[in-house]
């Protein structure tokens, strides 16, 4: 038998909140966008919004962390159908972690294909600057070597396979679109690939946990996406992923640097408005279809 707590929301449940958007609303997405820490400007970016609080939305929970407003934002970016998470759940935030990847099964029955995900992450890579944006190409799922995996419990097999596999988790075309988009835009200088480790928060890393995260592969940490992620390839959807670097994790017993979540706001903040021109112009060039162009 699994705990009550590993159980999550049933498929009925996932429609029955889909079904509810769905009669409120005329727009068909198949983009779905999460925001992440600072970067909510990007569901700013949708022209003709309907726009729900997760409070009124069945079986949501609340967003609690500064720079997450809590919003589901319906629109259109350059004509094509989006639905925006301005405002993501974190582990720390001591939602299970069913109920934080609940938003990704109700992407896939809104109808969405192609999941757009960013966040801010603090820099293990050597080369990083703050300002950095990074393609994910791969995660490392440190939660998931202890067992806290959102796909634990019961498999349902309407949302996907009990065993899914993840060396495909990023989408190798999508993330060469967004580099390509990158340095048509200009951002050849400060746009890397890389991999993303997610810690569960919410105590930034020690300096010890930053070198060996480091050795073990990592370029960049956060407390975020991975288990997204997970669902969302579950499920079938395709995935793109792009970290801001917001902060260079502190790697030395000299440095004076401290992390700290208003810093990490401030440097979202910085680019922005580089990271939403890259967002908007990866979703005009999906094809309903799914193929690019
Ligand atoms: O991953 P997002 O939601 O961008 O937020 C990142 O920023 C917060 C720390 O400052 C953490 O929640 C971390 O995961
Ligand atoms: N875990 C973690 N999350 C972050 N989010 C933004 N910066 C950081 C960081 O340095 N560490």
């Amino acid at each position: 038998m699994f705990p009550e707590t590993n159980k999550g929301f049933s498929y009925e449940d996932c429609k029955a909140t889909s079904d509810w958007l769905l009669a409120q609303t005329d727009i068909r997405p198949n983009v779905g966008i999460v925001c992440g820490s600072g970067l909510g400007g990007l569901a700013d970016m949708l022209k003709d919004q309907v726009v729900f609080n997760y409070k009124d939305i069945p079986n949501f929970p609340q967003s609690t962390v500064h720079g997450h407003a809590g919003r589901l934002v319906f629109g259109t970016l350059k004509g094509r159908p989006c639905v925006c998470m301005q405002g993501r759940f974190h582990l720390y935030e001591g939602y299970p972690i069913q109920k934080i990847t609940l938003p990704m099964r109700i992407f896939k029955m809104l109808g969405v294909e192609t999941v757009i995900l960013t966040n801010a992450a603090g820099g293990l890579n050597q080369d990083f600057k703050v300002g950095d944006i990074m393609v994910i190409k791969d995660h490392i799922n440190m939660p998931g070597f202890a067992g806290n995996n959102p796909l634990v419990g019961p498999n349902d097999e309407r949302f996907g396979v009990r065993f899914p596999c993840m060396s495909d988790a990023y989408d190798r075309e999508l993330q060469q679109l967004a580099v390509d988009i990158g340095q048509e835009l200009g951002y050849g200088d400060f746009l890397k690939e890389g991999v993303y480790c997610v810690l569960g928060g919410p105590s930034f890393e020690t300096i010890a946990e930053c070198r060996i995260l480091h050795k073990l592969g990592a370029d960049a940490v956060g407390m975020s996406t991975v288990h997204e992620v997970i669902v969302a390839r579950h499920c079938g959807m395709r995935v793109v992923a792009l970290s801001l670097i917001t902060n260079l994790v502190v790697m030395d017993y000299d440095s004076q640097e401290k992390a700290n979540h208003e810093d990490v706001l401030q440097a979202s903040k910085l680019r922005a408005g580089q990271l939403e021109r890259l967002v908007s112009t990866v979703v005009t060039r999906i094809e309903p279809n799914n193929n690019y162009i």
